[in-house]
C-alpha cells in the first residue's frame, strides 16, 4: 500500500505542478481554544499544543491534513512549537500525538522530495535533520502517544522520544518502510532503529521495510507499550509521571550514557552536511529528480523512485554492509 502510495504522490507531484503547495489545512493562528482548567491552547496551523501547566507537561498535536506528513512549513511549526516549550521553564514534558486518530505521520512529505529545486532539497533535508535532532536531544522528557499508522518518517519522530505508546490497532502498523518505496532510510534513521530494537531486528526491518502492527511491535521493541485506542493519552500521561518523578531524567539518562548514544559530538557536527552534501551538491541533484531518472533504474522499480548510483552505493552499503558505517560502531561499542 506505502508503496502504491508513493508512487502515486510523486507522480502526481511531478505532473501537477499546481498541487506541490496543498494540504495546508487552515487553523487557529496564535492563542487558541481555551483548554481544560482557563488554560489557552496555543500553537499554530499544523500544530495544536495543549498545555497542562500544574503538571508541567504539553500534548503537542499534530494537524497537518491529510496525513500529517512533514511538509516544510509543518516541520518549521513544530519545531517552533518545540522551542517555545523548551523555553518556557512550566515545562518539563510533552506528549507527541496526532490531532487526526488513525494516521500519527505519514512521514516525510514526498511532494517535497520531486520536482523541486536543490535549493529547496537543501533547505527541507536540514529541517528534516533539525527535526530530529531537537526532538532527540530536547531537555524536555517526550512521550508519544501514537494514535495511528506511522511509516518511515513519522516512526523516526517517534523513534527520538523517551517511549513510546501505541494504540492497539491492527491498522496502526510502524516501521521504517523506505525500502519498499526504493529508497533508502539514511543512517540514522537506521542508527536509531538499532538503538532501538537491537541490531539483528533493524537490519531485518530496514532491508525488508517491514511495518509492524502494535502486537509484533512491542514484540521486537519499536513500541514500549500497546494499549486500547482509548487509553493512548491516559498511559502516556501516566508514564509521563513516572519520568518527572525523576528529577532530572533526560540529562540523567544523557549523563549516563543511555538512550542518546547515536549523538557523539562529532555525530552532531556531521549530521548536516553527511546527506546534504552527497545527495544536493549542484553536480549530484536530489536522487528523485525527474531529469535524472533515466541514470539509474532499477530492474522493478517505478521510474518515479529510481535511485541515482550514488544513492545505490549509499543503499547496497546499508543494505549488504549494514553496521559498517563509522556510526554504527560507535552505536555498538
Ligand atoms: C531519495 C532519497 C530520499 C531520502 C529520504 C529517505 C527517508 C524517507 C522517509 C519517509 O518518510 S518517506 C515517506 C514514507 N511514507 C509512506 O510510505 C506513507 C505513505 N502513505 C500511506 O501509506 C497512506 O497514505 C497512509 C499514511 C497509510 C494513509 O492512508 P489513507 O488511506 O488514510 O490515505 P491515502 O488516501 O493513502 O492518502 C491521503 C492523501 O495523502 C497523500 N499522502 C499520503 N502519504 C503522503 C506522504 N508521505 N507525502 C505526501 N502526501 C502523502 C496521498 O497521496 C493522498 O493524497 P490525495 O490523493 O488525496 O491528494
Amino acid at each position: 500500500m506505502a508503496l502504491a502510495v508513493g508512487m502515486r504522490v510523486l507522480t502526481r507531484a511531478l505532473h501537477r505542478p499546481w498541487a506541490r503547495g496543498l494540504r495546508v489545512a487552515p487553523g487557529r493562528t496564535g492563542p487558541a481554544a481555551g483548554g481544560g482548567d482557563g488554560v489557552r491552547c496555543f500553537g499554530s496551523p499544523r500544530v495544536l499544543v495543549e498545555p497542562d501547566p500544574a503538571a508541567g507537561v504539553a500534548v503537542v498535536k499534530m494537524r497537518n491534513p491529510p496525513v500529517n506528513s512533514f511538509s516544510l512549513e509543518f516541520l518549521t511549526e513544530l519545531l517552533i512549537s518545540l522551542e517555545k516549550l523548551e523555553n518556557d521553564k512550566t515545562f518539563r514534558g510533552i506528549i507527541l500525538t496526532s490531532d487526526h486518530p488513525g494516521i500519527f505521520s505519514a512521514g516525510l512529505d514526498l511532494t517535497e522530495m520531486c520536482g523541486r529545486k536543490p535549493e529547496h532539497y537543501m533547505e527541507y533535508w536540514k529541517a528534516v535533520q533539525e527535526m530530529w535532532l531537537r526532538f532527540y536531544l530536547s531537555n524536555l522528557v517526550v512521550i508519544a502517544a501514537i494514535n495511528g499508522v506511522s511509516p518511515a518518517g513519522g516512526c523516526l519522530l517517534s523513534l527520538t522520544c523517551d517511549y513510546r505508546v501505541l494504540a492497539n490497532n491492527p491498522k496502526y502498523t510502524i516501521g521504517l518502510n523506505e525500502t519498499r518505496l526504493g529508497i533508502v532510510a539514511p543512517f540514522w534513521f537506521k542508527d536509531m532503529m538499532v538503538n532501538t530494537v537491537g541490531y539483528r531486528t533493524a537490519e531485518r526491518a530496514l532491508q525488508l521495510g517491514l511495518l509492524f502492527p502494535p502486537a509484533e511491535a512491542l514484540r521486537v521493541g519499536v513500541v514500549d507499550q500497546v494499549v486500547p485506542e482509548d487509553q493512548v493519552q491516559s498511559t502516556a500521561r501516566s508514564v509521563m509521571a513516572q519520568w518527572l518523578a525523576i528529577p532530572v531524567c533526560r540529562p540523567g539518562v544523557q549523563n549516563q550514557g543511555l538512550g542518546r548514544a547515536v549523538l557523539s559530538p562529532e555525530a552532531l557536527g556531521e549530521a548536516p552536511s553527511c546527506l546534504i552534501q552527497p545527495l544536493a551538491a549542484p553536480d549530484d541533484p536530489w536522487p528523485l529528480d525527474a531529469s535524472r531518472q533515466s541514470a539509474f533504474p532499477p530492474r522493478g522499480l517505478p521510474a518515479c523512485l529510481c535511485l541515482q548510483a550514488p544513492l545505490f552505493l549509499s543503499l547496497v552499503r546499508t543494505l549488504v554492509g549494514f553496521g559498517v558505517h563509522p556510526k554504527s560502531k560507535r552505536i555498538s561499542s
